[in-house]
């Protein structure tokens, strides 16, 4: 894989994604493309733990590839979002609050990949969080 490493000003990258993969193969072929880039780069990630969805896709493309994985995931929800092994690190958390807030602390920029409502809240109240802000970190979507 051809390494991009260069001077960054980030070094931890949140993404935020489906907790499925979606219809049209273009969502995966994103998430893969995404987490190639981050490892290429030596960027870590930063996610909701999960394995499953698009969440699961990039989290394990990113640890194949050698790169640090920081999953946040509320307690309530491992059952759910967890199918097999984890990859990298999983902290479980209280709640959905705590997830984002830590999210939030771990990570110096925000990604959002294709997904349904949960991404959708997760991406508009970190913009909201920028707009207040709470942060100064950029989000790409
Ligand atoms: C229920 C609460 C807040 C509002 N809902 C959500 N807030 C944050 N994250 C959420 C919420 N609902 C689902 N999620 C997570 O988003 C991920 C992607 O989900 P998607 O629907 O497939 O895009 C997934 O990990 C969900 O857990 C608390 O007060």
């Amino acid at each position: 894989m051809e390494e991009k490493v260069g001077r960054s000003r980030f070094k931890r990258v949140c993404v935020f994604c489906g907790s499925s993969t979606g219809k049209r193969n273009c969502y995966k072929d994103a998430a893969i493309e995404l987490a190639q880039e981050l490892v290429s780069r030596r960027l870590d990630l930063v996610y909701g733990g999960g394995s499953i969805g698009l969440m699961g896709l990039v989290s394990q493309a990113v640890h194949r590839g050698g790169g640090n994985v920081l999953g946040i995931i509320p307690r309530t929800l491992m059952g759910k979002e967890i199918t097999g092994e984890t990859v990298g690190e999983v902290r479980p958390v209280a709640d959905m609050h705590q997830r984002k807030a830590e999210m939030a602390r771990h990570s110096d920029c925000f990604i959002a990949l294709p997904g349904g409502y949960g991404t959708l809240e997760e991406l508009l109240e970190v913009i909201t969080w920028a707009q207040l802000g709470i942060h100064d970190k950029p989000t790409v979507e």
